[in-house]
């Protein structure tokens, strides 16, 4: 079997992987993910027990017990190209034995669960709700790198781009499903259930404009009027497609649980973004327990 060389599996002098500082015991087999990492201690000051703290760059770590079960927060700071580092090395935590730097025969599954901020598009979803994302589409390139054209729904990959007509130097979107055993616990009458859009920056991307001109004023119109299979996009944010995607290219389950704090069909912002995220928080961890 394969041996990864020093350049490709990067460990550190300690044994932890090399951008998430963290040793493979280090991690649970449940993981929050966050983007602001801030979060962390707002999501573990629930927690029965904390076994350690451990933070590099904007990857901040905390592992420990909420209700008697082992789970590992984590913020990946903004953006799929982050989620592209935190997914493989929390991957390589598991699944790839640090001693002989092989892959292992016996694969483990994690649970990856993000707990994020997000915009409605939807007039209908408003501020302070929470989100479930079913499904995500991706304006990002992250998953155009890997062999992935199987994950991806292609019919609705297809639709979307006839409906977009997006810049062609942009990269084709691609929509790929939580994981359904997830998404199916988490549901409920307190929540939107939903289908998230990761786009590549907060302004211009997501169709927002301060000093700026756009390069397609109507992208925001024609992504809150797709409609393909009963399915219209209700939020926007910057990591659950690359999540979606590289679980499901990994084996691992991944659902993204959003905090809708904009809405943007409105122009509304939450008044107490605090509280709408503490909500998404207890929300997450109650469904955590009895997963
Ligand atoms: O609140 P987090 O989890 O960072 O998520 C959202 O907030 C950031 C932008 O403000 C992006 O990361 C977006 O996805
Ligand atoms: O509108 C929003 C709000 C939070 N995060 C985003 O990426 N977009």
């Amino acid at each position: 079997m394969n041996h990864l060389a020093a350049s490709e599996l990067i460990l550190n002098e300690d044994g932890s992987i090399y951008h998430l500082n963290l040793r493979p015991e280090q991690i649970a087999e449940t993981v929050i993910l966050v983007g602001d990492q801030n979060r962390v201690d707002k999501i573990t000051q629930y927690f029965d027990t904390i076994e350690h703290k451990v933070q590099k760059r904007e990857f901040h770590t905390q592992t420990g017990t909420y209700k008697g079960k082992r789970i590992s927060v984590l913020s990946t700071g903004i953006g799929t190209d982050n989620i592209d580092i935190v997914l493989n090395e929390l991957d390589a935590l598991v699944n790839i034995d640090f001693e002989t730097r092989q892959i292992k025969e016996e694969k483990t599954s994690l649970n990856i669960i993000r707990v994020g901020t997000s915009g409605s598009i939807q007039e209908d979803i408003p501020v302070d709700s929470i989100v479930i994302s079913n499904l995500g589409v991706g304006f990002d390139t992250v998953m155009h790198f890997y062999q992935s054209e199987e994950i991806q729904l292609q019919d609705f990959n297809k639709a979307l781009e006839e409906h977009l007509q997006i810049n062609p130097r942009n990269s084709k979107p691609y929509v790929i499903e939580s994981d359904a055993s997830l998404a199916s616990h988490f549901n409920s009458s307190e929540v939107y259930e939903g289908f998230t859009g990761s786009n590549v920056g907060f302004y211009a991307p997501q169709g927002r404009v301060l000093r700026l001109p756009l390069y397609d004023n109507s992208m925001k119109d024609k992504i809150n009027s797709f409609s393909f299979k009963g399915k219209r996009i209700t939020n926007l944010e910057m990591e659950t497609s690359a999540i979606y995607g590289l679980s499901k290219l990994l084996g691992h389950k991944a659902l993204s649980v959003n905090a809708i704090i904009a809405n943007r069909a409105t122009g509304n912002f939450t008044k107490d973004g605090a509280k709408a995220v503490d909500n998404t928080i207890k929300y997450t961890l109650e469904k955590i327990a009895t997963f």
